[in-house]
């Protein structure tokens, strides 16, 4: 299955596509001259897919390095970064050369992020290998790397000249990453694709989820294309992309990083503030029980034990909705249906009670 991205500056293609990465050379044959690539990956995917990545694109003609970084959160950072721009320099990459980023959003948002901004941008492709990725941070461009104020306080939009999803990649994903990725999938499927609710109400559990793979796969790539195809810099649209997160990313950074994973706040986040939201009267009542139905259904969490309303309402100043004192949030009008509201900064600690 192919889907094609179409933006003012820039064109691409996302391929989902069973067993592919095993030709993976030829995917990148067909994108790129024959140059010099640097893989971005971590250890675990390096030590999975690794080798048959690097042997399939050197059988091709390029020249072929690979930089591993330590899987998990914590290495989205500009410490991580740093390390990799020297060896970029040190293996000569200049600005007609090539980086391929294969794994999950980590190395997803960290190498997108290097590659934009080391010698002010190189050209790169996306290989996602986790659920996530493959649903969501793989497309539409926003790269990040986190500070300890804030997730995500530092990135760029670059979009890449391809992304290749190969769903057999899941099959060695331990079922807390599956779990994750399917909070990102209930987002996408409640902010903007009732057809898509309507599959995941007739799967039992994440692990049947993954008999759907293509299916879900296609169906949040398409989300996000047309959302991302109608605003890229996240001006307006797009920002219902952010359901569940400006708490959520708030739970991330007041935990520390990797302690929950962003799929597991991105679902205490969306019930949170549908709870609040049900409450004050600025969401229809009844979503929060689909909601809880569904993410529960999935094993996600859709609440913390211990809540700290003052480190998170902090934490939360610093979402890139806020404009002075105000903040954008996202709601749902109905399942399927997204909507954006502005409000005070200072009421958002109404959204945080417990
Ligand atoms: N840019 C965006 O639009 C966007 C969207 C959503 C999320 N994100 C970001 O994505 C990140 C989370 O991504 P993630 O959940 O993929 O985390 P991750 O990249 O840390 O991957 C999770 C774990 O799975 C392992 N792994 C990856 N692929 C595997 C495979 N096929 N088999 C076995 N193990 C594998 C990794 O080594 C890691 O330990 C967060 O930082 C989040 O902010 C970005
Ligand atoms: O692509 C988007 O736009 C999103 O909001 C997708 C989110 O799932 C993702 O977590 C994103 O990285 C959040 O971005 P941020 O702008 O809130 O940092
Ligand atoms: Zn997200």
């Amino acid at each position: 299955m192919k889907l094609s991205v179409n933006l003012p500056d820039k064109a691409y293609d996302l391929l989902i596509e069973k067993g592919k990465l095993e030709t993976v050379g030829n995917w990148v044959s067909s994108l790129w001259e024959k140059q010099k690539i640097v893989i971005i990956t971590d250890d675990t995917v390096n030590e999975l897919y690794g080798k048959k990545v690097e042997e399939s694109i050197k059988n091709e003609g390029f020249e072929v390095f690979t930089f591993s970084i330590k899987p998990g959160e914590k290495s989205k950072s500009l410490e991580s970064a740093e390390k990799i721009y020297h060896f970029l320099a040190e293996v000569g990459m200049t600005r007609k050369d090539g980086i391929i980023i294969l794994g999950g959003g980590v190395v997803g948002d960290l190498g997108g992020f290097v590659a934009s901004t080391y010698m002010r941008g190189l050209h790169f492709l996306q290989i996602p290998t986790t659920l996530l990725a493959q649903v969501d941070s793989s497309i539409g461009g926003k790269t990040a790397v986190n500070t300890k104020i804030a997730k995500n306080l530092v990135g760029t939009f670059a979009q890449p000249d391809g992304v290749l999803i190969d769903p057999n990649t899941l099959l060695t994903l331990e079922n807390r990453r599956i779990k994750e990725g399917l909070a990102e999938v209930v987002k996408s499927a409640a902010i903007a694709d009732l057809k898509l609710w309507e599959l995941l109400e007739t799967i039992p559990n994440e692990h049947e989820a993954l008999n759907f793979s293509e299916e879900i796969i296609y169906a949040c790539c398409n989300v996000k294309r047309r959302v991302v195809e109608e605003d890229e810099k996240d001006v307006g649209i797009r920002l219902i992309l952010n359901f569940g997160h400006t708490i959520g990313h708030a739970v991330e950074q007041t935990k520390g990083y990797g302690v929950v994973t962003h799929g597991e706040a991105v679902s205490i986040g969306m019930c949170q503030i549908t709870k609040q939201a049900e409450k004050l009267g600025t969401m229809p009542n009844g979503i929060l029980e689909k909601l809880t139905q569904m993410l529960e259904k999935f094993h996600l969490p859709t609440s913390l034990e211990s809540w700290d309303e003052a480190s998170l309402y902090e934490a939360l100043t610093h979402d890139k909705k806020t404009r002075g004192n105000k903040i954008r949030i996202i709601l749902l009008e109905t399942i399927g249906q997204a909507k954006i509201e502005t409000i005070d900064l200072e009421k958002m600690k109404d959204y945080l009670k417990q």
